[in-house]
């Protein structure tokens, strides 16, 4: 019994050597990368409406900086409105969330993010296009452009466009990654 089992071991040992010398197919390549690091992030956020995350990457493809749309730190999420409307608008959410790509950049490892590509699963609005431009950001992709009609969108693109940042709806190649902690 026991000798039957080390046979069968030493077989599959041998199997993998055997299969081991070709590249590993169907690997997760950057970009589907990349922005499912932005997806994953976005679901730290506790926006009842809108997650949306973030993720700078350098020319090397090293990740340098990822966020999350969020209150501030030290305003607590049970504490502030979530609401997106309100008879005052200071119990809205709005004039407090801090928005994914700030926080990607204030959470930046790199001493500066120059030349770098940002991975967005929203479109960025004026204020963080702003960021992009002063960060020197040269590309930006992005999921949903879900308020393309917006003047804070318009604006954007109006900078990004002056600016020769690029804007580049992601295309994967893979339509779902799943994961599974089993
Ligand atoms: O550039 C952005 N980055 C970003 O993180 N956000 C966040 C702020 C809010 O929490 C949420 C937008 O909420 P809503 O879709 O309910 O208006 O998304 C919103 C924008 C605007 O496009
Ligand atoms: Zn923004």
């Amino acid at each position: 019994m026991f000798a039957l089992q080390a046979a069968v071991i030493n077989f599959q040992l041998w199997v993998r050597s055997e299969t081991a010398c070709q590249k590993r197919e169907g690997y997760l390549e950057w970009p589907d990368y990349f922005m499912a690091v932005a997806v994953l992030t976005a679901q730290r956020s506790k926006d009842p409406n809108t997650q949306v995350g973030a993720c700078i990457v350098n020319p090397e493809n090293k990740i340098v900086g990822i966020g999350y749309n969020g209150m501030p730190i030290g305003c607590s999420d049970d504490v502030m409105p979530w609401g997106k409307t309100a008879s005052n608008e200071l119990d809205t959410k709005y004039p407090y969330v801090c928005h994914a790509e700030l926080n990607a950049f204030v959470n930046k490892n790199s001493a500066d993010v120059k030349g770098c590509r940002i991975y967005v699963t929203l479109f960025p609005c004026n204020e963080c296009a702003k960021l992009i431009i002063q960060a020197g950001i040269k590309e930006v992709i992005f999921v949903s452009d879900k308020n393309h009609d917006k003047s804070e969108v318009k604006a954007a693109k109006r900078l990004f466009d002056l600016t020769g940042i690029t804007y580049t709806r992601f295309t994967p190649k893979r339509r779902q990654l799943v994961v599974d902690f089993d």
